[in-house]
């Protein structure tokens, strides 16, 4: 669900690329699923279907990490459970602060998926007084005044913005000056950050919106169809890239990349 960019180039210097970067997370939750039902092997089509990218896409990002199965076996699971994590930097505890402890903050505080993939909340900051030492997810919230000293104290690199819109860029502008260079936005706005300083956003209603658009472009075919006497099966067959189910054309979560207009 994520969209977000980067100032990174679009080759990394290991010479992986960012959209195989983006999918390699994708990977990683399908064989922890395999992993977890101790299933030892996996083909390239098998993981591609549970990961939603097309295999030979799979096997070209799996190029990538030097990793390329054995003909008739596959893909070892563990292997590949350590070596994306250990390509994603998730051998590593990664500390993490969370800004603005509202609703949004307080739900991504309180979600477990972020500690079993490595990433430990090491603070809560809120601008507001009556919140500071208030347990939210059993942590409690400190003070934005002390940002600057709960970043340096904890070692922080990521820092998640979950403020109003309005208090995300000077937010993000001191994260940035006490050493944080890794931002996931959550706040719908763009933010400035200096080179070398990564920058995800995290835009519910933007994903909304853009299944809205697949909404109103499957009435109208349907519409269409009805109107030519044929099924809407038929119509979503002619439909193109941006039909809802074919892998080939599929972005990182399985979403389609490049939505044109019909
Ligand atoms: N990306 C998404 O999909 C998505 C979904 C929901 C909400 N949001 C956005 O997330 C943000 C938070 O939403 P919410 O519903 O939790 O709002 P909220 O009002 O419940 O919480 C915002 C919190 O930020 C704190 N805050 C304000 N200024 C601050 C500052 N300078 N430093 C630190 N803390 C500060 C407030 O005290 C408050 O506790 C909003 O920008 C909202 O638009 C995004």
């Amino acid at each position: 669900m994520a969209t977000g960019r980067t100032h990174r180039p679009a080759t990394r210097s290991r010479g992986i690329p960012e959209a195989t970067v983006a999918r390699l997370p994708l990977y990683l939750r399908a064989l922890t699923a395999l992993s977890e039902r101790s299933v030892p092997t996996v083909s390239s089509e098998e993981l591609a279907a549970a990961a939603g990218v097309n295999s030979a896409k799979l096997r070209k990002d799996f190029s990538y990490l030097g990793s390329y199965g054995t003909r008739g076996v596959g893909y070892d699971v563990e292997y590949l459970v350590y070596q994306i994590s250990r390509e994603l930097g998730l051998t590593q505890d990664w500390p993490v602060v969370i800004v603005g402890i509202g609703n949004l903050g307080a739900a991504l505080a309180n979600y477990g998926g972020f500690a079993s993939r490595g990433f430990r909340v090491a603070a809560l900051i809120d601008a507001d007084p009556a919140m500071a030492g208030k347990p939210v997810a059993g942590i409690p919230v400190q003070h934005s005044d002390d940002l600057e000293k709960i970043i340096e104290d904890n070692g922080v690199s990521i820092g998640v913005i979950a403020t109003p819109a309005g208090a995300a860029q000077p937010v993000c502008d001191r994260l940035v000056a006490a050493g944080v260079t890794s931002i996931l936005n959550f706040a719908p706005t763009v933010l400035s950050v200096p080179d070398g300083v990564d920058v995800r956003k995290v835009d519910l209603s933007i994903e909304l919106q853009i299944l809205a658009f697949h909404e109103q472009r499957k009435a109208g075919e349907e519409a269409a169809a009805g109107s030519d006497g044929a099924g809407p099966a038929a119509a979503r067959g002619v439909s193109g890239p941006a039909s809802s189910s074919t892998s080939a054309d599929q972005g990182p979560d399985g979403d389609v990349p490049a939505v044109m207009p019909a």
